[in-house]
């Protein structure tokens, strides 16, 4: 066939944003030689902006105009779209910014948006993710993808893929020197640490996914989104939406825990004034405040662990099929526990079975549906990974947003 039969298609334009230090520094590459070509049958037209440093995309969506684009494509892996989807919401007009179908092609090392999403499609994602993920952005059908809000007592992030503690976000973030191996990365360090690996100590309390917790959700989100389409709020960025309410801070008695009065929560921000409230309203949202306990309906688990992991992807890379029955928008998010009593060489075996996601089945394993978690680690001992990114340990507490984003899907 001579064209491919785009025609049907309405012409849009794109903002492509590259990372060109992701994985294996290939991704410009990748964009000119295997998206470029496909682009240009779609009819699609598009303007290039490259990352120049790291946050340089959560600065620049924050403030660009976007009106003139259809859709927003990353070429990188899920750190550079983690901070795309940051900026997105730190927008005055983030309601509308929001809304804006994006796009993932696979440049990074995990990737494991762009996987999970041709998985979900049936693509087979190993062999040829690239072209798959073009034919998405293409396409241009959309896929909604749910974020999950993660909060201290002072700050908060937004998360597409997955927040971890203990020794897969140990595998994750001691990794990174090695990103020029690209995925490999992953098996390596995995390999090292499972020999040794480190404890962490914290208490942990989470709102399981029951039919009854999810009513209780839904009423949660149908309140803000009543609030968001009665426009009762000023046009804030998402956070100054969320933690309007000042009247909590300063009351943060929260198990006397010192770290939940640590410095920055992560270095998403730090060029920048932190936001400026403190915690979302409580009639809108499952989580307690810092100064509460959490509710009777939630479990706590206290000790050490080996794995605190909580997944919204069913894989964060292939060597990381984490948790294989998450769907995109499924509000749910998948706690993955290892405790700490289990022998240190069950460690390696998860590691091994979580490249299938067998590790769904070991029996030291739990892997528990939630729709809200809170976590105090008990020392401040390695760091958090939120979309592969690191971020301070100190307590924090998450939950999904009562609205969702979208993915160019087919
Ligand atoms: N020009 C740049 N030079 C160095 N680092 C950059 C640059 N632009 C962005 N970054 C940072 O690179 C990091 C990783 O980006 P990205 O997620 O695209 O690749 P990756 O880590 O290899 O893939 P994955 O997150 O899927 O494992 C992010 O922390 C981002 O802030």
């Amino acid at each position: 066939c001579d064209r491919l039969p785009y025609d049907i298609l309405p012409k849009r334009h794109m903002l492509v944003i590259i990372n060109p230090a992701s994985g294996r520094r290939r991704a410009h590459e990748i964009f000119k030689e295997q998206v470029v070509p496909l682009l240009e049958e779609g009819e699609i037209t598009w303007e290039v902006v490259l990352s120049k440093e790291k946050n340089f995309v959560y600065n620049y969506i924050r403030s660009v105009d976007l009106s003139v684009f259809n859709n927003i494509v990353s070429v990188s892996g899920d750190g550079l779209v983690y901070e795309m989807v940051n900026g997105l919401l730190a927008r005055s007009d983030w309601r509308e910014a929001i809304k804006i179908p994006v796009g993932v092609i696979p440049g990074g090392s995990g990737n494991g948006l762009a996987f999970s999403l041709n998985e979900a499609l049936g693509e087979p994602t190993v062999l040829d993710c690239v072209t798959s993920s073009v034919l998405n952005v293409i396409k241009g059908d959309v896929q909604k993808k749910h974020i999950i809000l993660l909060q201290t007592v002072d700050d908060s992030v937004c998360s597409l893929s997955s927040f971890l503690w203990g020794v897969i976000a140990d595998i994750v973030l001691d990794s990174e020197v090695l990103r020029f191996l690209g995925e490999v990365r992953y098996g390596l360090t995995g390999t090292f640490k499972s020999l040794s690996p480190s404890k962490y100590k914290g208490r942990l309390s989470f709102l399981r996914a029951t039919e009854e917790n999810r009513v209780k959700m839904a009423r949660a989100r149908k309140a803000t989104a009543d609030r968001l389409n009665h426009n009762q709020f000023s046009n804030n960025k998402l956070t100054q939406y969320l933690y309007e309410d000042q009247s909590f801070i300063g009351s943060t008695s929260c198990h006397n825990n010192p770290l939940l009065h640590s410095t920055k929560f992560n270095d998403l921000k730090e060029n920048h004034a932190s936001s400026s409230g403190s915690l979302w309203k409580t009639e809108t949202s499952l989580l307690p405040t810092w100064d509460q306990h959490v509710s009777e309906d939630w479990e706590t688990i206290e000790g050490e662990f080996y794995v605190i992991g909580c997944s919204y992807v069913s894989r964060l890379s292939t060597y990381l099929a984490l948790s294989p029955s998450a769907k995109f928008d499924d509000d749910t998010i998948w706690l993955i526990l290892v405790r700490g009593h289990v022998p240190r060489v069950l460690v390696m075996h998860f590691l091994i079975a979580m490249r299938s996601g067998k590790h769904v089945n070991c029996s030291f394993v739990d892997m528990i549906p939630i729709l809200a978690f809170r976590l105090i680690p008990f020392e401040k001992k390695g760091g958090f990974a939120v979309d592969g990114e690191y971020m301070e340990c100190r307590p924090v507490q998450g939950e999904i947003l009562p609205f969702s984003m979208e993915i160019l899907s087919r």
